[in-house]
């Protein structure tokens, strides 16, 4: 077994602007934005970010990012690859809006092991010499959590689990770090939450064999909370964590004592703007008034988070505001949620420009 990490995955290296993102960036934001904007719109698509793979269609783009990486750091760069697991069976089972390609109904277990993880694993055995850093499905355990009253959920809960150990084993790699995704502040931080949260990711983490690889867990993942917020927003009432700062020295010591000695990484790709245009906490699809937020770095000011990384791709919808889509879901129909917003994934311009506006440190 590899020697347990003591370093920080991001130390010594830098964030890949995967060219997927430069590209929406350059293709579909440019032509049509103001002058004043294109300084701003250039700089955030040099801002590294993870890449998606929320189909298995996407899973060969990482063997091409890692090629160039590869290539790139021959030539003097270090670089390292940075991506997100997210194709579930039954994916995001309390919302509609990101509804995935796999249903368990449809053999959806099997499609997920031998077609995604297995294939995901492969590439990644063919780049030994590249750091590689995952996010690992999102939305997925922190609905185990609280939505087990979703029928969708409790359906699921056993395939989430088991699947989850399936990818934390196969993905256990010497140059590999993972981190699990724990919902936000505004999820599992409240007091009902946050303790069987921690026993939820120890029994995962300790179930899959306690991977040298599994570093900890992400918070805030398509989300938009400070990580130190200078106070806590007023929709955090009644809750001691109102950011991701103290959510996570909270969580931390409970997961520790669980026998998940979990390091952190925060999502702060749309935390620039505080307080946002959310009317509850719960508000999560396309939310106005954010702003892109502080750049990825390893300097957190808090030794139990490695890094600030940009996962949710900023300009990107949450879902779509269309009633009569299949995946509609009215959290993107709600008074915070801004409209009209195309289909979860796809580049929705106006918010796009709106969160270059509303960056907080200023983009250029
Ligand atoms: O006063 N109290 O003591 C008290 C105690 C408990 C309370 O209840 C808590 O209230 C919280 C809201 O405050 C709820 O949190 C929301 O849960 C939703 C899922 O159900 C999440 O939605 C996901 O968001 C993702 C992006 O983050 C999307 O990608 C994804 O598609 C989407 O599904 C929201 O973020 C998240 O904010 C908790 O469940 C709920 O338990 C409330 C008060
Ligand atoms: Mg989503």
């Amino acid at each position: 077994v590899a020697p347990r990490a003591a370093s920080n995955p991001f130390a010594g290296r830098d964030f890949y602007a995967n060219p997927y993102y430069s590209s929406e960036v350059y293709t579909l934001a440019m032509p049509s934005l103001a002058a004043s904007l294109k300084p701003a719109a250039s700089a955030v698509a040099k801002v590294g970010s993870f890449v998606w793979m929320d189909t298995m269609a996407k899973v060969p783009t990482m063997d091409t990012y890692l090629a160039d990486i590869k290539r790139k750091n021959a030539a003097g760069a270090k670089l390292m690859g940075t991506f997100v697991v997210y194709d579930l069976p039954d994916r995001d089972c309390a919302a509609l809006a990101s509804n995935g390609e796999l249903k368990i109904a449809d053999g959806g277990v099997n499609k997920y092991k031998t077609q995604y993880i297995d294939k995901i694993a492969a590439i990644i055995k063919k780049y030994p010499d590249v750091k590689i850093n995952l996010v690992i499905e999102p939305d997925s355990l922190a609905n185990m959590i609280t939505n087990m009253g979703v029928p969708k959920c409790a359906n699921a809960a056993a395939t989430y689990k088991a699947l989850t150990v399936y990818a934390l084993q196969k993905l256990d790699f010497a140059n590999v770090d993972m981190y699990l995704d724990g919902g936000h502040a505004g999820w599992l931080g409240w007091e009902a939450n946050i303790g069987p949260s921690a026993k939820l990711f120890a029994e995962i983490y300790k179930s899959a064999g306690s991977p040298r690889s599994v570093r900890g867990i992400v918070t805030n993942v398509s989300n938009y909370n400070a990580f130190r917020a200078a106070s806590c927003p007023a929709i955090t009432q009644g809750s001691r964590n109102c950011d991701e700062e103290r959510y996570i020295n909270a969580f931390a010591p409970l997961l520790r004592a669980e026998g998940f000695p979990a390091h952190f990484i925060v999502d702060t790709g749309r935390s620039g703007k505080q307080p946002t245009g959310q009317q509850a906490w719960g508000d999560w699809c396309n939310v106005s008034g954010a702003g892109f937020g502080p750049r990825p770095t390893t300097k957190t000011g808090n030794e139990l988070v490695d890094a600030f990384v940009w996962v949710k791709p900023g300009g990107e919808s949450d879902g779509t505001s269309d009633q009569s889509a299949a995946r509609y879901d009215g959290f993107c129909g709600k008074a915070s949620a801004f409209k009209p917003a195309p289909e979860a994934g796809t580049w929705f311009q106006a918010y796009f420009e709106m969160l270059l506006k509303n960056a907080n440190p200023a983009l250029a």
